[in-house]
């Protein structure tokens, strides 16, 4: 069956399940987003994207930003970040703190909260941190061919209003030295990455490297070397989705990625890159349509890595 008819299948999966879950609140500006959205597009090795429902909308992609920052910071400085990171499931919340105590300031990995801390703190150079988002939305347009994406500014600074978890974990990392750049530099870039507003169609297509060994394959442009792309996927696979991502390999069977904003990025190694956005979340803070959507596409296209 082709991709097209594919996709109206789970749109019709999708539909009685319209509207469930629970919107993002504690970060207000997100509050206000229509819980009924929904969209879909897969992006294609040939550049193609398929695209249902609300897919060109731009929504607030939040934690799906975290995988962008680890692939830059991977290739700035190499395998010393995880010296200063794990690469363990945590386990527990996206903003959780307990373990950073017993672990000695070293997060569990790199797509929760206090890892991507971490990880915006290596794109920070000298406190710098307007630099460092400059270099982020350049590397995003690039990776989608569209100068076009931007930053939610009113999200940024709602997020900054109501950040006192986010700086709770920035200060206790900084006082086990885990910190180069003074806390209100790194949180200032962390904030507006998370406030990165994409569309599915746009963040399909800015992840479609992942899908093919690192290498862009409608460009050719080689972004990460093999070895480092299955290792981002690897760590989607295991932690894209804090406590809920074995649920979500169990169910889907892809590395991905969840973002409070609704939106989860899954990546079919050699087949493409899938966004998916509704906002309503579960417990967990993975949108419960946009698995549910994922799911089907499963069904029908058995993508996942589990064969
Ligand atoms: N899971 C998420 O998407 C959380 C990201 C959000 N910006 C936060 O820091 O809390």
């Amino acid at each position: 069956m082709d991709l097209d008819s594919i996709l109206n299948h789970v749109a019709e999966k999708v539909e009685p399940h319209r509207g469930s879950g629970k919107v993002a609140n504690y970060i207000p500006a997100l509050a206000s987003v229509d819980p009924n959205k929904f969209g879909l597009a897969i992006a294609t090795k040939d550049g193609s994207c398929y695209r249902i429902g609300d897919a060109q909308e731009a929504f607030s992609i939040q934690s799906i930003s975290k995988v962008f920052t680890l692939s830059l910071a991977l290739q700035k400085m190499g395998d010393a970040l995880w010296e200063r990171v794990g690469r363990e499931p945590s386990g527990s919340a996206f903003n959780s703190i307990v373990q950073l105590e017993h672990e000695k300031g070293i997060p569990r990995n790199p797509l929760i909260n206090a890892g991507a801390i971490v990880v915006t703190d290596h794109l920070v150079e000298n406190g710098d941190a307007d630099a460092a988002i400059n270099t982020l939305l350049g590397v995003l347009r690039d990776h989608a061919e569209d100068p076009s994406i931007d930053i939610d500014y009113e999200v940024a600074k709602s997020e900054s209003e109501t950040g006192a978890r986010n700086r709770s974990l920035a200060h206790f990392m900084a006082s086990f030295g885990n910190l180069d750049n003074e806390v209100e530099a790194v949180l200032s870039a962390y904030f507006r990455h998370c406030a990165l507003s994409l569309s599915c169609s746009q963040l399909a297509r800015a992840a479609l490297f992942l899908a093919f060994d690192g290498e862009d394959p409608v460009t050719g442009e080689r972004i990460v070397t093999s070895q480092r792309c299955r290792r981002i996927n690897a760590v989607m696979m295991n932690c894209g989705h804090y406590d809920n991502s074995g649920d979500f390999a169990f169910r889907i069977g892809l590395p991905g990625k969840s973002g409070v904003g609704g939106g989860v990025l899954a990546i079919a190694p050699g087949e493409g890159a899938v966004a998916v956005w509704s906002p309503g979340l579960n417990d967990a803070g993975t949108s419960t349509v946009g698995a549910i959507a994922l799911e089907a596409l499963m069904a029908e296209t058995g993508w996942s890595v589990f064969g």
